[in-house]
């Protein structure tokens, strides 16, 4: 049985109501960030199924990322994550898993939706399940495409259990990936160890976060995978093909995770400051590279330097008219700016984000309206006015993009308190010791 791990116990942070810290001057820091999760979670899959050993470098050690290492576990693979490098051995050929398996993949999608796959590969039955918004989380298309390509699987949500059978014949298969691109990169990172490696083509009304779909593609070739990703049709219909090979193991540098450099960024735009965030990639697949954009569009000024990405503050926010769907994870935290700017928003193209963590766009919307903004949520996004905001108490709803989110607001609004700041854990390891030392001009 994988245990489960809460932000707490993934990192240390205390939960219970947190005083979100107002800061008393322009914030000043140099930010150090941990490693990226989908770079991590990316790297522990493709390490569980390659030739050899494994060594990651710079891995996130957070909720997601361990839960990720406890289901590769699970799976067969000899995972250790003790050190500052993780070391992957994946299992032998031929073995069996134990009876009973069970993987728990807690709220997190990569998980969720990166792993059965690999199951099919592996002989044994493993049930996967997962927090209860897990379970609501879109999960479908993805089993009955891997159904399709010749996996024999019960349930068509959480719970459910793969019969693996130590081989998935592969082929071709529709999916619509309209909800998350996650259902797309679940069918590709193993592909290459399907008998006929996999094509996969999505049909659907909307294909978000695309970038992850071009780090998937990205990391699958430096394991040595032959991948062709086609540009999208005309009809928004795109396609992929992973031949059959192997993959290989060795050493793997994971990048820093811009999404969590997002929060402490917009503390230099919020308070006037300067935040510097070092080791800020040259070429990213990340969609955090479009971050020096957006806030320069809501009135920073970005600079690359030596040191890594500075932004600063010019004591004005302004609002800003923007299609995220490429970067859903961003909008979170650009809505804690704009209730603070002074013209309007519209955050477009993010319609996925109702079925993320939370419902992101609801949870936004009413949690920050409690504190006075204006905000509106429309068909795919938000609508934000300028409004006077007061204190409160916000319930980020076991979300961690949305703790920071309001962590951001109380550096400006005095008296916002934070249920839960451990649910940052989820994907930044003590969010809460960050934040006190980016306030404090200490480094990270
Ligand atoms: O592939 C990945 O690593 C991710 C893809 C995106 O998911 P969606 O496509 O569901 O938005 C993103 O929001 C998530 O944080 C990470
Ligand atoms: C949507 C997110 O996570 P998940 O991988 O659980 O989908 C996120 O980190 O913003």
């Amino acid at each position: 049985m994988v245990s489960i791990l809460t932000g707490t116990e993934a990192t240390g942070t205390q939960s219970g109501p947190w005083p979100a810290p107002t800061a008393e001057r322009p914030v000043t820091a140099v930010v150090p960030v941990p490693g990226a999760k989908s770079g991590t979670n990316r790297a522990l899959v493709l390490a569980a199924l390659a030739d050899g050993p494994s060594r990651l470098r710079g891995a996130l050690r957070s909720r997601d990322t361990l839960l990720m290492a406890g289901v590769l576990r699970a799976l067969g693979g000899e995972i250790d994550t003790d050190g500052p490098d993780w070391l992957v051995n994946p299992p032998a050929p031929g073995g069996r898993l134990a009876p009973g398996a069970v993987a728990d993949c807690g709220n997190a999608g990569t998980v969720a939706r990166f792993t059965p796959a690999v199951a099919t590969l592996r002989a044994g039955d493993v049930t996967f399940d997962g927090d209860a918004r897990m379970r609501d989380r879109p999960l479908t298309p993805l089993l009955g495409a891997l159904r399709e390509l010749g996996a024999d699987i019960d349930g068509d949500r959480m719970p459910f259990t793969v019969h693996g059978r130590g081989a998935l014949p592969g082929g071709e298969v529709t999916v619509d990936a309209s909800d998350s691109s996650q259902l797309v990169s679940g069918l590709l990172l193993a592909a290459p160890r399907y008998d006929a490696g996999v094509t996969v083509v999505h049909r659907g009304a909307r294909l978000p976060s695309g970038p992850y779909l071009d780090m998937t593609v990205a990391d699958l070739r430096a394991a040595g995978a032959v991948v062709e990703a086609a540009p999208p049709e005309r009809d928004g219909s795109r396609r992929w093909r992973v031949e059959p090979g192997t993959l290989a193991g060795g050493d793997r540098a994971i990048e820093p995770d811009l999404n969590s450099a997002t929060a402490f960024l917009a503390a230099a735009l919020a308070t006037g400051g300067r935040v510097v965030v070092p080791d800020w990639p040259e070429v990213t697949e990340q969609p955090g590279r479009m971050l020096p954009t957006l806030l320069a569009a809501m009135g920073a000024s970005t600079e690359r330097t030596e040191d890594g990405l500075a932004v600063s503050g010019g004591g004005t926010i302004h609002g800003l008219d923007v299609d995220l769907s490429d970067f859903g994870e961003a909008a979170p935290v650009l809505t804690a700016l704009a209730v603070l700017a002074d013209s309007p928003s519209r955050l477009r193209g993010i319609a996925h984000l109702r079925l993320q963590e939370t419902d992101r766009l609801l949870a936004l919307a009413q949690e920050l309206g409690s504190l006075g903004a204006r905000i509106t949520v429309t068909d795919d996004g938000l609508a934000i006015e300028p409004a006077r905001l007061h204190g409160g108490r916000l319930d980020p709803r076991a979300d961690h993009r949305l703790a920071m989110a309001y962590a951001v607001v109380g550096l400006v609004v005095p008296g916002i308190t934070i249920d839960d700041i451990a649910t940052t854990g989820k994907t930044v390891p003590d969010f809460p010791r960050m934040w006190a030392a980016m306030l404090s001009g200490r480094a990270g």
